[in-house]
């Protein structure tokens, strides 16, 4: 139904959209407008008070010479100079009135444009931020940077010039008509016809240039998304020496957005002369017509010099316009993508009316619970698990199996799709995302850190810590003595040169904020690959200070750290397996045992 087919982000590679879906997202972005421009409201009057006044104290430029000539010269022959000085006068005051409107309306309409701009950014941080992780599992970074930076930026030029020369030129198009009407409706009508071949040719430009223009933003983006994902998986381009094959794809990339631009370029080549001809045929024939009529004496040479003038005037915005009409586009179609991220929702929502959780013992109980990813096949079938307070439960099984999964859905980056899972009997759906961040702490593979200090990265699991707390949790999981020896210490900055470290250490940096936080339940993707054997040891010791006295669920990859579990899962194709003690499952003859004794001939 296209009713729905254009919500949000979807349809945000199309471009070939129905009417309907047309007027529904232009709709939306003007709903969008509307909501930044309501706070400025007061302002946004003045701004078009002052840009009426400022255009038509322009406007009566020519009309004032017209009598300056017409009036003041005949008069100034019979010794009397008061109209000419009076026109002359007007002119001066027009004048200076008119500049100093239009400065005021520059800076007014700067302040407005700079503060939508700043809500904007706002409201697209705060949105891309509060979605959830299936938002951005599929909506890649790259598109989330164009919006935040292109999309942004093009309107940001629409808002610092386009639209100030889009309003001044209509505005002074209406003004000179209507003052051509008053001096001279005869040249009005000419003025009148010639706006049929200008009509026929903007409507042809627009109708044409709307695609190219929503072209020219699509390869823009694509180059932006290639860059972007080339650039964020570097280590594998080196790795896999992919170098030479996305310089290719590149290459295509930036191809296609060269041809399109030569395609804007040529609309142009056509539009702008095509503009210029109608203007200069139009002044032409006024000429001519005012010419035989002041011949005839039917028209005075002044109001013809500003029949003239006004004709030729008429038509000089309209460049300016076609100029801008491009930064309107993409500004239009910019401002409908943000509305589309704005206008999603997070798969998974906030309750309405959250249930209190003050401490957690850390029961977690999956009821029924099954799950596909949105709109796919289903990946865990319905199963039940009820893990007590306290335990230790190590999740294995093959890749792909669905571990991942099931730990992402105790920390609620995704809802069960039937079924619901719970916290000390309180289905998470219904907790406040600050009670569920607080009582659930997911530590994932990559133990990412942000630009800061070392202690800055700790505080993260509690930002009201002390330095002290923070030493403390950090020599709990046995971080400290490294911390010491970095440049800084604990001030170490994470992204300046001598404060790199190592994947190690980052994973004791990420359970000492984990320490920290101090969670009742903590899941952990165990990560192994990047570790050695002594900083696996280390990362071993750790775990367990990590691991006392909380409910534990980890994606284990270790055997070492199976051993510690009191409990291990078995997994395949979605489905728990097995589940037992360590011990037990060793003992049996199912999958774990099998795997266990591959572990024990790997490390013999
Ligand atoms: N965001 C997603 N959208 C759709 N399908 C997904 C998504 N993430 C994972 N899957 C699918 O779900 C299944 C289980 O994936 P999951 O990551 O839970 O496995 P895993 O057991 O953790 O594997 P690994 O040990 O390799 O990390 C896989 O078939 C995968 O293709």
């Amino acid at each position: 139904m296209s009713q729905t087919s254009v919500t949000g982000t979807s349809g945000e590679e199309r471009d070939d959209f129905s009417r309907a879906e047309s007027r529904q997202i232009r709709s939306r972005s003007l709903r969008l407008l509307g909501s930044l421009l309501e706070p400025l409201r007061a302002r946004l009057v003045v701004g078009i008070v002052v840009i009426i006044v400022s255009t038509a104290a322009q406007v009566a430029g020519p009309a004032l010479i017209a009598f300056g000539i017409d009036r003041g010269l005949p008069s100034l022959m019979k010794n009397d100079w008061m109209p000419l000085a009076l026109a002359g006068a007007a002119y001066l005051a027009t004048g200076v009135i008119g500049a100093a409107l239009v400065a005021w309306f520059t800076v007014l309409s700067a302040r407005i444009s700079q503060a939508v701009l700043l809500d904007l950014r706002r409201r697209v941080f705060l949105q891309t931020q509060r979605l959830s992780l299936e938002f951005h599992e599929s909506y890649t970074s790259g598109r989330i940077i164009s919006r935040q930076t292109s999309d942004l930026d093009s309107i940001r030029e629409l808002l610092d010039s386009g639209i100030n020369n889009l309003v001044q030129g209509a505005l002074y198009m209406v003004f000179v008509g209507l003052a051509l009407l008053l001096v001279d409706p005869l040249s009005a009508a000419v003025l009148l016809v010639s706006l049929v071949p200008l009509a026929i040719l903007t409507r042809w430009f627009q109708l044409r240039s709307q695609r190219v223009f929503r072209q020219t933003r699509t390869a823009s983006a694509n180059v932006i998304v290639k860059f972007v994902e080339t650039m964020t998986g570097i280590r594998a381009v080196k790795a896999f020496r992919t170098e030479t094959r996305n310089e290719g794809d590149f290459g295509e990339l930036v191809e296609d957005y060269r041809q399109v631009n030569a395609r804007v370029i040529r609309l142009f080549g056509i539009y702008n002369p095509g503009l210029v001809l109608i203007g200069n045929v139009t002044v032409a024939v006024v000429l001519l017509v005012g010419g035989l009529r002041v011949f005839e004496g039917q028209l005075a040479v002044g109001a013809l010099l500003a029949v003239v003038l006004y004709t030729r005037r008429f038509f000089d915005p309209m460049e300016d316009m076609a100029m801008f009409y491009n930064s309107y586009q993409s500004a239009a179609a910019a401002l409908e993508k943000i509305s589309g991220v704005l206008e999603e929702q997070p798969s998974v929502p906030d309750p309405a009316a959250p249930i209190d959780l003050w401490t957690s013992k850390g029961h977690v109980r999956f009821s029924d619970v099954e799950f596909a990813y949105a709109g796919d096949r289903v990946i865990l079938p319905t199963f039940d698990l009820d893990i007590p307070a306290g335990q230790t439960v190590a999740l294995v099984g093959s890749t792909g199996a669905g571990k991942s999964t099931l730990a992402k859905l105790v920390s609620r980056f995704y809802d069960p799709s039937t079924g619901e899972v719970s916290l000390d009997g309180i289905d998470l759906r219904s907790l406040h995302p600050k009670d569920l961040r607080r009582a659930i702490v997911m530590v994932t593979q990559e133990a990412y850190l942000f630009s800061g200090t070392v202690a800055d990265n700790i505080a993260i699991g509690k930002p009201d810590a002390s330095f002290d707390e923070i030493t403390a949790a950090a020599r709990a999981v046995g971080a400290h003595e490294f911390i010491e020896g970095l440049p800084n210490g604990y001030e170490t900055d994470v992204n300046k040169r001598g404060g790199r470290v190592s994947a190690g250490q980052r994973q004791l940096i990420s359970f000492a904020r984990a320490f920290l936080a101090d969670p009742a339940v903590l899941i952990l993707d165990e990560a192994t690959a990047s570790l050695d054997i002594p900083s696996e040891r280390l990362v071993q010791n750790a775990l367990q200070t990590l691991l006392a006295d909380r409910t534990a669920i980890i994606i284990a990859h270790r055997l070492s750290t199976v051993a510690i579990a009191d409990r291990v899962l078995v997994m395949e194709h979605g489905r728990i397996v097995e589940d037992g003690t360590p011990a037990d499952l060793i003992a049996g003859t199912g999958r774990f045992a099998a795997l266990h004794a591959s572990w024990r001939e790997s490390l013999a």
